[in-house]
């Protein structure tokens, strides 16, 4: 199971920040042996202490590891043919390491393994830069034959499993207004350049827009609205907290928010959208709810498993390749060229 992870304590934060600004698939310094230490001791401070306001540290391990158990004692009865099943988790900038992980796997023997992202959505930034880092330690892991679950942003149980915690939250609106609800999926940005290079976050995150409108019936105005940029360059927008202020100023005071990129809750959710966002949006007199993250959704740890079962049914019966077809092809920007290996080493099982 990969992803980014994040800090599980608050002690965590530098080396989790040093990790993050240290990859160069993710954001390109120069003279980055000695930058992103440097960076990442002047961000250190201000993001500790939204690690503490949340609770001392990210959830996000907790959760990945409910939903790998969860999802592997399912796989056993859906897919009986490769049991026992076990989930690992392999994070690209907090504990477990992809290197840590890849350790445990060798030192367990094992000889068959997908690398099943828990991005729902495509970036070169997110899944390709912890596929690149699989690439790179490739022979840390032993002798494994290799496949990928790359995106799966439009599965219906993962739409079904949204669609329920946004109905949750619309009913804590009086009837009368329900209806008139704007519903703003708020999906974390990323930058222009990035995006510029033809990387697909922005559509997918698009589609699974669409579906979870589809699936309400339609039933509330809504918009995409991206959070979180970083630094000075520009980034996809609108931003989530200028939409909120433009919505007030429109009078559209009824919002619900739906974090739609992550699976879990992490300090986007918890700090910048309830501690940040909601709270401005309330002074401006907006009556604001948030959709729950999948966390423990028993819907989405279902719709994990099936995402699985269906991929090694289609490895196994040929009809479809260690990876996805979309994943084949090279951003047409693409300069790194690490992605062009990892997706040829990928699409012959890893050998
Ligand atoms: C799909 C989700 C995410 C994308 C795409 C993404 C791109 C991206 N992020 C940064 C820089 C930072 N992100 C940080 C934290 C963070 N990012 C995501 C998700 C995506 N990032 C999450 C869920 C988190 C929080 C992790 C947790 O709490 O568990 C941070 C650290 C916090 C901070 O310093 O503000 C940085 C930095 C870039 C540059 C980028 C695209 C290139
Ligand atoms: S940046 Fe997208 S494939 Fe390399
Ligand atoms: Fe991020």
């Amino acid at each position: 199971m990969l992803n980014m992870g994040g800090p599980s304590t608050v002690a965590e934060t530098y080396s989790f920040l040093r990790n993050m600004f240290s990859d160069g698939d993710l954001i390109p310094l120069p003279l980055r042996r000695w930058s992103a230490p440097f960076i990442a001791k002047r961000r250190a401070p201000q993001i500790e202490k939204q690690y503490e306001i949340i609770g001392g540290g990210s959830p996000i391990l907790k959760y990945t590891e409910l939903q790998g158990k969860g999802m592997a004692a399912l796989l056993d009865e859906l897919h009986p043919e490769t049991a026992p099943h076990k989930a690992y988790v392999a994070f690209r900038y907090a504990n477990p390491l992809t290197q840590a992980t890849a350790q445990q796997m060798k030192l367990d023997g094992v000889r068959r393994a997908v690398a099943f992202s828990q991005y729902p959505h495509y970036s070169c930034s997110t899944t390709g830069s912890s596929l690149n880092e699989i690439y790179r330690r490739r022979s840390e892991f032993g002798n494994i034959e290799w496949s990928v679950i790359d995106r799966w942003g439009i599965h219906p149980g993962f739409i079904e499993a949204v669609a329920q915690n946004v109905e949750a939250a619309l009913t804590k609106f009086h009837p009368s207004v329900r209806d008139d609800t704007v519903i703003l999926f708020s999906a974390h940005s990323l930058p222009m350049s990035i995006i510029n290079r033809g990387d697909p976050y922005v559509m997918e995150v698009s589609a699974t827009v669409s579906a979870v409108m589809e699936r309400l019936g339609n039933s509330n105005p809504y918009r995409l609205v991206w959070q979180s940029q970083v630094g000075p360059s520009a980034w996809m927008g609108p931003q989530t907290l200028d939409a909120l202020k433009g919505l007030a100023k429109h009078h559209r005071k009824q919002v619900v928010l739906v974090p739609i990129v992550f699976t879990s809750d992490h300090i986007e959710t918890l700090f910048e959208l309830d501690h940040e966002y909601i709270a401005h949006a309330r002074k401006l007199g907006m009556e604001v709810y948030r959709a729950e993250s999948l966390n423990q959704s028993p819907v989405f740890i279902r719709a994990l498993a099936d995402i699985v079962t269906k991929h090694l049914r289609d490895h196994a019966s040929g009809s479809c390749g260690p990876t996805s077809v979309q994943m084949g092809l090279r951003c047409p920007g693409c300069t790194i060229e690490t992605c062009g290996r990892q997706k040829q080493w990928f699409a012959q099982g890893g050998r």
